[in-house]
């Protein structure tokens, strides 16, 4: 018996992690926890915030030390003490400003790290059915520039509202301390042009929304065409595809214009209030001071509060705006955080095929039935599969034949658990196949899919995919029974050549096999292979056809085959016809007593292999 098909998988690894628990929508809305919602992130979050509040209220002390400083000079005192406060003040103010930007910096860079892998982990278990809604370019766009705008909101923009508030409220409060006529007339002048800028922040919100969607949008065409490039080079759609994408790009473009627009308003009208309070405050304090009603020392001061008060008022709009922007795109992220993830018993080891641990071939005789089984892909109400039946013997080839869009892939689709049936019942070994944690299930189960999907990375990578531990030995054996071991020895850097995305560098048959090598390397129990032997030329059909009677001399081979000649010595060939099973039995048996398989046969010309 081959070491292939009796060495126990090992476990994928790094399957064993929680699925981790984003908590993006507890930012705001209804219930919301926004503190809860930065997880371990809040200490350094409230580091980074306490910092910039001490460099705030350095700042908040500058003006005061000046004002005293002014005084001491009037009362021709000496100066050296309030100039070294001011020092101080000035020195902490620089080294806390740094210090804060740099701790704000890194629990950004953090936040974005975990939101990235934690989004990334959960897409990669989502449940199938959910993951295929999405937009791949949608998903690309939301991971890589959501995240980053994101992380602005989590970091810059809150600290920077909390800090520029506090200067704004201090500097507000010191003002009216000073004089509170004056204050007064500052608050007339900037009420106006801060009921405005938040209006208009409210507006970037919304106009950010349809822009990241839009962004979303051209990621998905650029996406959808560079993955068919030999199909639109060989329809000449270059032209057509390249305008269709320039559409996207200006609809991205014309939404980005409008929140530059609205972004851009902020900082004129904030502009024109400040100017506006600082003309009528030294206007005001002037005549004030000429009275006797204040003495120069507190117009100085006051003066230097509004100068403050007017940088820190700006950025508290602008974070404002920013904020607004950054909270469409943790929207767009919690939505995709909400992708349906398979239970987490897809992350229980396989109990009885842990390695080392020798599966004993008793328990398995029963196979694998399907037992009445009703499907509809969600969200349509067409059945595809209706009330099918039929057992698949433990050892053997067992095929599944019909025509085009009779169900043929479905019945892998279910017994891969890509999906569940409406009705009826998949056992394996008597147990139906939803009581299985998936890891166990899909270690049993190795699956040749239409595609035979190879990754980029060298052909060892693509080997050893779904049994990262295979030995050398191993990994020649399987390549000796995929008919692979002259063309791998030919390659430049035989396992370890590179190949291309989807396996480029080999040829369509090649990477057929490949796909088979890569499966049978995981020893399964039941190997499905979808039309895997589409693509092989006589000789190597022949190969690979002696390998899988092989094979199915330990483990149930199931083969979905448009070419009958690949299954005429199948133990047992299921007949499928629209969702229905039409027939069952050998090629013989079918021969004799099917219209369908006789049909099928003769449209394949194969007559002569019947007789
Ligand atoms: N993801 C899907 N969503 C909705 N309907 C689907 C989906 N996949 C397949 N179908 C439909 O299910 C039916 C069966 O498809 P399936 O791919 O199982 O047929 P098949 O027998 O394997 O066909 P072929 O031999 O052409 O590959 C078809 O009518 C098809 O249109």
């Amino acid at each position: 018996m081959s070491p292939v098909g009796t060495r126990p998988p090992t476990r994928p690894r790094a399957v064993h992690r929680a699925v981790p628990q984003l908590h993006l929508h507890l930012l705001w809305g209804k219930g919301a926890k926004p503190w809860r919602a930065l997880g371990r992130h809040r200490g350094l979050i409230g580091l980074g915030i306490l910092l910039g509040l001490l460099g705030a209220a350095a700042s908040l002390a500058q003006p005061a030390v000046i004002g005293a400083l002014v005084a001491t000079v009037e009362q021709r005192q000496p100066v050296t003490e309030p100039i070294l406060i001011a020092a101080v003040l000035f020195l902490a103010d620089a080294v806390l400003g740094a210090l804060h930007s740099y701790v704000i910096g890194l629990a950004g860079e953090n936040i974005v790290y975990d939101i990235r892998s934690n989004l990334a982990s959960r897409l990669l278990r989502s449940r199938f059915r959910a993951y295929s809604g999405w937009k791949q370019g949608d998903v690309f766009a939301r991971m890589v520039s959501d995240t980053l705008l994101a992380r602005t909101t989590m970091t810059h923009a809150i600290d920077s509202i909390i800090q520029n508030g506090f200067l704004v409220v201090g500097g507000i409060a010191l003002m009216a301390w000073v004089d509170e006529v004056l204050l007064l007339a500052t608050l007339g002048c900037l009420g106006v042009t801060s009921v405005i800028s938040l209006w208009l922040a409210r507006g970037v919100r919304k106009v950010s929304i349809t822009n990241q969607t839009d962004t979303g949008n051209f990621g998905s065409a650029l996406m959808r065409v560079l993955g068919a490039m030999p199909t639109v080079k060989a329809s000449r759609a270059e032209t057509r595809e390249a305008e269709g994408i320039a559409d996207i790009a200006k609809q991205a473009r014309k939404s980005g214009i409008k929140v530059t627009v609205l972004s851009s308003l902020l900082d004129p009208t904030m502009s024109i209030g400040t100017q506006l309070a600082l003309t009528v405050v030294i206007a005001l304090g002037a005549a004030r001071s000429a009275t006797g009603q204040m003495s120069a020392a507190d117009l100085t001061a006051f003066i230097l509060y509004l100068f403050y008060l007017v940088a820190p008022l700006l950025t508290l709009f602008t974070s404002i705006a920013q904020f607004q922007v950054g909270r469409a795109s943790i929207d767009r992220l919690a939505e995709l955080g909400r992708i349906e993830v398979e239970g987490d018993r897809a992350t229980e080891p396989p109990a009885e095929r842990r390695r080392g641990t020798r599966v004993s071939r008793g328990a398995y005789d029963s196979g694998l039935v399907f037992d009445k089984v009703t499907f509809a892909y969600p969200g349509t109400e067409k059945v595809v599969l209706d009330d099918v039946s039929f057992k698949v013997p433990a050892t053997g080839l067992t095929a599944v034949v019909g025509p085009s869009g009779a169900g043929k892939s479905t019945v892998f689709q279910l017994i891969e658990r890509l999906f569940d049936p409406v009705s009826g019942a998949i056992r394996i070994d008597g147990t139906n196949i939803t009581d299985m944690p998936l890891n166990q299930l899909r270690s049993v189960v190795g699956y040749v899919d239409q595609d035979h999907t190879l990754l980029r990375g060298t052909v060892r990578e693509n080997l050893t995919y779904s049994a990262p531990d295979a030995g050398d030995k191993d990994i020649a054996e399987a390549l000796r029974m995929a008919n692979l071991t002259e063309v791998i020895a030919a390659l430049p850097h035989g396992l370890d050549t590179e190949l291309g995305d989807r396996g480029a560098g080999l040829s369509g048959g090649q990477r057929q096999r490949l796909a088979i090598a890569r499966t049978l390397l995981q020893a399964p129990r039941f190997l499905l292979l979808d039309e895997a032997t589409a693509n092989l030329d006589s000789e190597s059909e022949n190969a690979l056809r002696d390998s899988i009677t092989m094979i199915s001399d330990f483990c149930a081979v199931i083969a979905i085959a448009h070419r009958l000649s690949t299954v005429t010595e199948a133990r047992r060939i299921v007949v499928l016809d629209r969702g229905e099973v039409h027939a069952i039995g050998t090629h013989d048996e079918l021969h004799r007593h099917s219209d369908l398989y006789r049909r099928l046969a003769r449209l394949q010309s194969l007559s002569d292999v019947a007789s």
